[in-house]
């Protein structure tokens, strides 16, 4: 992108610094125990309370707005056409690098959205459920592209948000395991008409790649790009690498158990190949491009702390 369209891409969003969005909070009532909080951080999280109150309540307040604002236009078409409209879900996408925050920041919306006397029924799914299996991956010559956006069974997932979003009253989403690094078969995720869908993979947003074929973005009601410099992410991946080393990976039945038993620089030197070869090319190519087609982007500081919130102009 040329430093012209990129500027002109970011007029296009009100930047809200951490203090004002914060300002937003007041009056809200925190909805999330201490002990909530705990549940919903991933590994080695330092997520705060303070943090869920001044940054993720206002926003899960916007989206619930948001969803039953959507909700009224669809009565208002029914009554214009004289009809019923079926109950859709409101069908949020959460996009970002690996390691940036968005299991997290998925996790903390589905949570707090359902709070909300809305929208009380949030689910979620991820998008890893829809990577080719490592067989597939294999045949293709994928193997180390696994997070590339061709890495994934992209019409399935279309499939998938277009019976969700066409009222089907329950909808199945394949399931990957992190523990075995591949799709399970006899594993599925089951969505069931929710008030709220939220779908967070690294390549959500990506625009249809031919122009008379869908993307999964064409069906989002809202969209969170979750960001920060690249520097700090590939930090937050080699220590999240280091600490599954000590956790999951220890796991016998891990895929990962090969590295379970590396000293600490090894252990740091695998990590950074992997952040180098695969998720740090990722991002340059295909996930970051797609920022700009975010509703709302959060920006991260180095301790994960979110500094300003961009939120598109209507
Ligand atoms: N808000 C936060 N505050 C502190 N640490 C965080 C926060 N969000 C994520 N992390 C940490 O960053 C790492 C990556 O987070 P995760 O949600 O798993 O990322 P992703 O789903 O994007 O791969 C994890 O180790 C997690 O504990
Ligand atoms: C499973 C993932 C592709 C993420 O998938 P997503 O849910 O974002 O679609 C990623 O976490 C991953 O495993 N990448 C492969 C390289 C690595 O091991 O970091």
């Amino acid at each position: 992108m040329t430093p012209a369209s990129s500027a002109l891409q970011l007029s296009l969003y009100r930047d809200i610094p951490r203090a004002e969005w914060a300002r937003l909070a007041r009056g809200m009532e925190q909805p999330l125990t201490e002990q909530e909080v705990v549940q919903i951080r991933g590994i080695g999280d330092r997520l705060s309370p303070a943090e869920v109150r001044d940054v993720y309540l206002p926003i899960s307040r916007l989206l619930s707005g948001w969803a039953r604002g959507t909700r009224e236009i669809g009565r208002e078409v029914g009554a214009f056409l004289g009809e019923d409209q079926p109950r859709i879900p409101f069908v949020v996408g959460v996009a970002g690098s690996v390691a940036v925050g968005k299991s997290t920041v998925a996790r903390l919306l589905r949570e707090l959205t359902s709070r909300w006397s809305e929208t009380p029924r949030v689910e979620l799914v991820t998008t890893d459920g829809f990577l080719y299996s490592n067989a597939e991956l294999e045949r293709r010559g994928l193997m180390n592209r696994k997070g590339f956006p061709e890495s994934y069974d992209r019409r399935a997932l279309v499939d998938f948000v277009t019976r969700v979003k066409s009222g089907e009253a329950e909808v199945r989403a394949p399931f990957y395991s992190h523990m075995k690094y591949d799709i399970m078969n006899d594993a599925s995720v089951v969505v069931r008409q929710p008030d709220i869908l939220i779908i967070e993979g690294l390549n959500v947003l990506q625009p249809p790649p031919a122009p008379n074929d869908v993307a999964v973005s064409d069906l989002f009601d809202f969209t969170v790009f979750v960001d920060a410099d690249r520097a700090h992410i590939e930090r937050w991946y080699i220590d999240r690498f280091l600490q599954l080393r000590q956790g999951a990976f220890s796991n016998p039945a891990s895929y990962f158990n090969v590295f379970a038993h590396l000293s600490d620089a090894e252990a740091v030197e695998t990590a950074r190949g992997i952040w180098r070869d695969i998720n740090l090319p990722n991002l340059i190519e295909n996930v970051e491009p797609t920022k700009h087609r975010a509703t709302l982007v959060l920006r991260k500081g180095i301790d994960h702390s979110v500094e300003s919130v961009l939120l598109r102009k209507l």
